[in-house]
């Protein structure tokens, strides 16, 4: 490596990058049970493991000569992923494509900043105008794209203060119920749409996506509104141009309450793990295993409490919408009830 032009480069890379690629399964089902994230990180993981397993068994293991064991072991190959989603920059000038930007990559992120790195090409260069003026000596920061905290975890190992990121977000998880008579009806047409019965949707502390609206609808849809199923879960999936004034007044107190109830048993999930997270950390045995665990932890406790603050919001915004519904139906029964006793 000494001989390579990079190698000063390389050496001051860390040795360790923090990111949840480091985190044993333990440690995401003991941390981050509550949160959506951690299934991104399992996947993430598995696909790292299986890229190195595919390129061991068909190309390392047939030519140890020209990748040594001691070089090209699954530890580098989790270092070099780990240097890679956390140091890569895309390049906006260049159809997006990514890049390792040797020093440029020791900015760290800042949410307040809009200062992103680009290719210049009359320079040839990368280069990076700041939005605000810095004084000499003060920390320059980047933005590293507008990610929710828990992406900025997963990748970079680090969790904002809570309420200072506003592209921050939570994902909710939805699922069609087993006993809906046409669960089968609508799960093939959630499947024509690269949906499945439970899917993720974003959302943030102003509210959520159309798509999400959409896949509640279908999920408390009746069978009488079958002929609808088709066209809503492509609403869901995004692949739809009529969906900005997609509503369905008669069964929007249900799709609201749906949400509402995905909503509460996810902050209960939430509630508990920052409940026990006091009691948790007693059964270590070295000073350096419960070091880790409480940063980890720290971490945990960090990324649960912003993302159980958004899912309060959108809490908050359902059960006033419920209530306004609610009482707008009241007040037509009323009326009604008012109408017919005139009559009689
Ligand atoms: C592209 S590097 C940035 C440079 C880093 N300080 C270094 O020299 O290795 C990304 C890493 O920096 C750290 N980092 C960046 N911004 C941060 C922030 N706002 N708070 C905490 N850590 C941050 C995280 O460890 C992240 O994985």
């Amino acid at each position: 490596m000494g001989s390579s032009r990079w190698s000063n480069y390389i050496s001051a890379l860390p040795r360790q990058p923090y990111s949840l690629l480091y985190w044993t399964r333990a440690e995401l089902d003991r941390y981050l049970e509550a949160s959506q994230i951690r299934e991104r990180a399992i996947e993430r993981i598995t696909n790292v493991i299986g890229t190195y397993d595919d390129l061991r068994s068909r190309i390392f293991s047939k030519h140890p000569e020209l990748f040594p064991e001691e070089v090209f072991n699954l530890e580098t190959f989790k270092w070099s992923f780990g240097i890679l989603f956390s140091r890569l920059v895309r390049l906006p000038s260049m159809d997006g494509r990514v890049a390792l930007v040797p020093w440029a990559d020791m900015l760290n992120h800042s949410c307040e900043v809009e200062t992103f790195l680009d290719y210049d090409s009359s320079s040839r260069g990368i280069v990076f105008t700041t939005d605000r003026p810095y004084q000499a000596g003060e920390q320059v920061f980047i933005s590293y794209g507008r990610k929710s905290n828990g992406e900025l975890l997963l990748s970079y190992g680090f969790v904002p203060k809570e309420g200072t990121n506003p592209s921050d977000s939570v994902e909710l998880l939805l699922s069609l119920k087993k006993s809906d008579k046409s669960y089968s009806q609508k799960l093939e047409a959630l499947r024509k749409h690269g949906l499945s019965a439970s899917q993720c949707f974003p959302v943030q502390i102003t509210g959520w996506p159309v798509e999400l609206m959409a896949y509640a609808y279908l999920a408390v849809s009746p069978p009488s509104m079958s002929s609808q199923f088709e066209k809503l879960a492509a609403a869901a999936s995004n692949k739809t141009t009529t969906r900005k004034d997609m509503r369905f007044p008669e069964i929007e107190e249900q799709a609201l309450q749906y949400i509402l109830d995905s909503c509460e048993s996810s902050i209960s999930k939430y509630s508990k793990f920052l409940q026990e997270s006091g009691s948790m950390d007693l059964d270590v045995t070295s000073p350096k295993q419960l070091n880790r665990r409480l940063f980890l932890k720290q971490l945990a406790v960090d990324l649960c409490t912003s993302e159980r603050r958004i899912l309060f919001r959108a809490q908050y915004i359902l059960r006033r919408r419920l209530r306004d519904l609610r009482s707008g139906e009241l007040r037509a029964l009323t009326l009604f009830n008012g109408l017919r006793k005139l009559f009689k």
